[in-house]
């Protein structure tokens, strides 16, 4: 414990202890008559809290609530959402966390992480000095350019950088004292926020993209200077900034953008599980994107990957997945294609109709990543069942509204036949007497593991590779009698078992690519549990 006493000593998330301060502390620290007299236990406060919880009376309710209590006492924060991950994950993370950004100006009580905005250019190697701990290992960095599938959110995108390293730690159990969620303001296109006399940003409109990669060459260097032993999380960037920049600096620095490769692994492992179910192989499959952004390249490249694994060449491995955007089908005579699309477009009919587009290609899988909800319509899935005997129809987009189409569409319009996940969770579907349980494909399988991995390894750069290896180990996590329900991913009770097997392979694969920046030691397995946090009271 520091040397913080009194009201400071209660004011601090991260020494607080409220109530569960014993007698002697409380009179060494200063506390007496400050507090209650009952002495009380973690589990004690911890049942207290459940109980406040389940006075609220709706999830964005939950979300305040829980914010307020990490703000209040850090450990108690995670001791709660220990108690039961599943539940907790869709407040604090997707899709709460995003009606929480749609109103963070409103909601907002206290800061939490850092704003590093473009009034501040020239000056963020000093701006960086503020945070006060000196080891941050993973900066989680927005500028709100594409929140969720919600758009361009602007400051009010912080809630994204705050709830992903939530999960670090909520999942994988890495240490919150080493994390860090910024928030890169480079203003808003969003009128709604700019108009907002609540909205916390910078009220400008977004720079040129020149301006932009300046400031975030100042904001890389920055970071090197003072954390250098930090990986920076891209997350929810605008589509082409994020491919953009992750190509710039994949290679240089440790870096890893999640819509992109986290994505990509999340779905990978959801694949080799639905081949488990089709019994096919992936290097077998036609895949169709809807959506052709940092997500639809994200996954695309991944697929790519794997198929080459299973031995296709790369020319092999592309022409076997196509995207269709809000322009329709990628094709070579559509002008408007960036240099990451070209690769995926294959000769074919121009179209600008997805069910025609899935006549001429027959994919055997078809991805959402598109933003807009509803777009699998009954004409899609039908098309798709017509096609296969078990259409693997993922509907990625986030949050809820904005599936391409939900569980119950999904079982009904396919006749039961579809292999079917989502970026949220849907409940189970019940239809003529037999329920079917839909599949979270969502990235807090692969980040908070890759993440621990990366910490424990310190590792000099975050390759596709390292997402192939948690794709792998997320799959391989689940059961055949899940597999024989269509499930495809892990239980979420169970998500730090998992994230923690999934840490261990990834750091393996970190050591074996030679890219660690430590010597490797006998047990992986040991030097992550020996980094692993607990959400208790240290003695
Ligand atoms: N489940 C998960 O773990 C994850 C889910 N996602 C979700 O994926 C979605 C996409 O993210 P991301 O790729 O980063 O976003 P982008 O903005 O980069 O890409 C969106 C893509 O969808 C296309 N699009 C937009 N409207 C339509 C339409 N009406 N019909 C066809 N295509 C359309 C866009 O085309 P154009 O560029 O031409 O406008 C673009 O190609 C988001 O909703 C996000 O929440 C993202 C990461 C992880
Ligand atoms: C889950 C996630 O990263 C997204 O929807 O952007
Ligand atoms: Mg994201």
């Amino acid at each position: 414990m520091n040397s913080l006493t009194g009201i400071a000593l209660l004011e601090d998330p991260k020494e607080n202890r409220g109530t569960a301060f014993n007698q002697a502390e409380r009179e060494e620290k200063g506390l007496v008559g400050l507090l209650p007299p009952v002495v009380e236990t973690l589990e004690n406060q911890v049942k207290r809290c459940l109980y406040q919880l389940s006075k609220k009376n709706n999830d964005l309710e939950q979300y305040i609530y829980l914010a307020q209590l990490a703000d209040d006492n850090q450990t108690l924060f995670f001791a709660v959402l220990a108690t039961d991950p599943a539940r907790f994950l869709k407040i604090v993370y997707d899709p709460t966390v995003g009606t929480a950004c749609l109103e963070f100006g409103h909601i907002y009580r206290k800061p939490n992480g850092m704003y590093l905005s473009m009034d501040q250019r020239g000056k963020l190697k000093e701006v960086l000095k503020n945070w006060p701990v000196g080891d941050v290992r993973v900066i989680c960095v927005s500028t709100g350019g594409r929140i969720l599938g919600l758009g361009d959110l602007g400051t009010n995108g912080m809630g994204i950088p705050i709830g992903k390293l939530q999960l670090y730690t909520a999942c994988a159990a890495v240490q919150p004292d080493v994390l860090l969620p910024v928030l890169l303001d480079c203003g808003t296109d969003n009128e709604k926020l700019l108009n907002d006399p609540l909205y916390l940003g910078l009220k400008q409109k977004r720079p040129t993209t020149d301006e932009l990669d300046a400031f975030v060459q100042e904001f890389v260097d920055a970071v090197q200077e003072r954390f250098p032993k930090c990986c920076i999380h891209f997350e929810d960037w605008k589509g082409t900034d994020a491919l953009r920049l992750l190509a710039r600096y994949v290679t240089e620095i440790s870096c890893y953008n999640d819509d992109i490769q986290g994505t990509g692994s999340v779905t990978v492992a959801g694949l080799y599980n639905a081949m488990k179910i089709s019994k096919g192989d992936l290097k077998d499959q036609r895949v169709l994107f809807f959506g052709a952004g940092s997500a639809g390249i994200g996954i695309a490249n991944m697929i790519a990957s794997a198929m080459k694994l299973e031995g296709l060449s790369e020319r092999e491995a592309r022409e076997r997945i196509s995207l269709f955007d809000v322009n329709g089908l990628l094709e070579p005579s559509r002008k408007d294609l960036s240099p990451d699309q070209l690769p995926y477009a294959h000769p074919a009919q121009p179209t600008k109709d997805l069910v025609a587009a899935i006549n001429e290609l027959k994919p055997t899988i078809l991805i959402g990543v598109s933003t807009v909800g509803g777009t699998f319509t009954q004409q899609v899935i039908e098309a798709m069942s017509k096609l296969n005997e078990r259409p693997v129809i993922f509907a990625l987009s986030n949050p809820t509204e904005h599936a391409e189409c939900t569980a119950e569409d999904a079982y009904k319009f396919s006749k039961g036949k579809a292999i079917y996940a989502a970026g949220v969770q849907f409940d189970p579907v019940t239809i003529d007497g037999k329920t079917y349980e839909p599949s979270q494909a969502n990235n807090f399988y692969i980040f908070p593991a890759v993440g621990m991995a990366i910490v424990a390894t310190e590792a000099e750069h975050v390759p596709d590779e390292i997402f192939i290896a948690a794709a792998k180990a997320t799959a391989d996590q689940v059961t055949d009698e899940q597999l024989a329900k269509g499930i495809l991913f892990p239980e979420q009770a169970d998500v730090q078992k998992v994230s923690h097997v999934t840490a261990v392979k990834s750091a393996e694969k970190i050591f074996e690519l030679g890219l660690a920046r430590i010597d490797k030691p006998e047990s992986v397995d040991t030097l992550v549990t020996s980094l692993e946090y607990k959400p208790i009271y240290s003695e």
